[in-house]
């Protein structure tokens, strides 16, 4: 969700397209539902690219190899501990066209991005989870964007969060988002102006 606004906010076209998509399936006389989700392909789109820059897990959970087995020519003994460099195969030039550039208009007319795309892992042990985590991002997603004008701030009101007794982080400055610690260890994000 965090990534999503931030590549939202930072990509203020892709931002208006899902809002164009959500007025034009849901309008604006009611919220949008969950059986709305199907519909909204585009929305779907922007969860997948920003899974595909930003998987939650980018070398998924660690396996074990239950055989001696040959994986691309290399022998894999039993027992190996085997990881997925899911964001390396999510970053492959061979694969992806402009491959660091947020473009959710690469997924739309597929519903995912084949092999090379495994934010929830593949096979008998993938997430089990995925259906309901896609159904939920997506709409608290659309909620966002229907309910609020999101933009980005230039500058973090930094001087401010440490009168508060915050520290900010500063690398997450360029992302739009900034976030910081509370003196009670909480993390505090300070997401961009709201335009009620
Ligand atoms: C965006 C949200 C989520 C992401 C990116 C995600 C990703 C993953 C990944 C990468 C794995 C490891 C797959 C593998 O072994 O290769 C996994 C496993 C798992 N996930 Fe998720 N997950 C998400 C949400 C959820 C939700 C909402 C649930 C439950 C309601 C869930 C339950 C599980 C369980 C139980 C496993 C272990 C499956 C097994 O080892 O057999 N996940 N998830």
């Amino acid at each position: 969700m965090e990534w999503a606004l931030s590549l939202l906010v930072n990509h203020p076209k892709v931002l208006e397209k899902a809002r164009a998509e959500l007025d034009s399936y849901v309008g604006q006389d009611r919220l949008v539902y969950e059986t709305d989700i199907p519909k909204l392909q585009y929305l779907q789109s922007i969860v997948n690219e920003t899974l595909r820059l930003y998987p939650t897990a980018p070398l998924l959970v660690p396996h074990e190899s239950s055989d001696d087995s040959t994986v691309g020519g290399f022998d894999v003994p039993r027992g190996t501990m085997l990881l997925v460099n899911a964001w390396a195969m999510h970053r492959d030039r061979a694969v992806w066209d402009d491959p660091t550039t947020f473009k959710p208009e690469r997924f739309e007319g597929r519903e995912n991005g084949g092999h090379n795309f495994v934010p929830f892992g593949m096979g008998r042990r993938q997430c089990p989870g995925a259906g309901l985590a896609n159904r939920v991002v997506a709409l608290a997603l659309a909620a966002m964007i229907q309910c609020f004008d999101w933009e980005r701030v230039s500058h973090c009101p930094a001087a401010a969060m440490r009168m508060l007794g915050c520290a900010p982080i500063d690398e997450m400055l360029d992302a739009g988002i900034c976030v910081s610690l509370g003196t009670d260890g909480a993390m505090v994000l300070q997401l961009i102006k709201i335009d009620l």
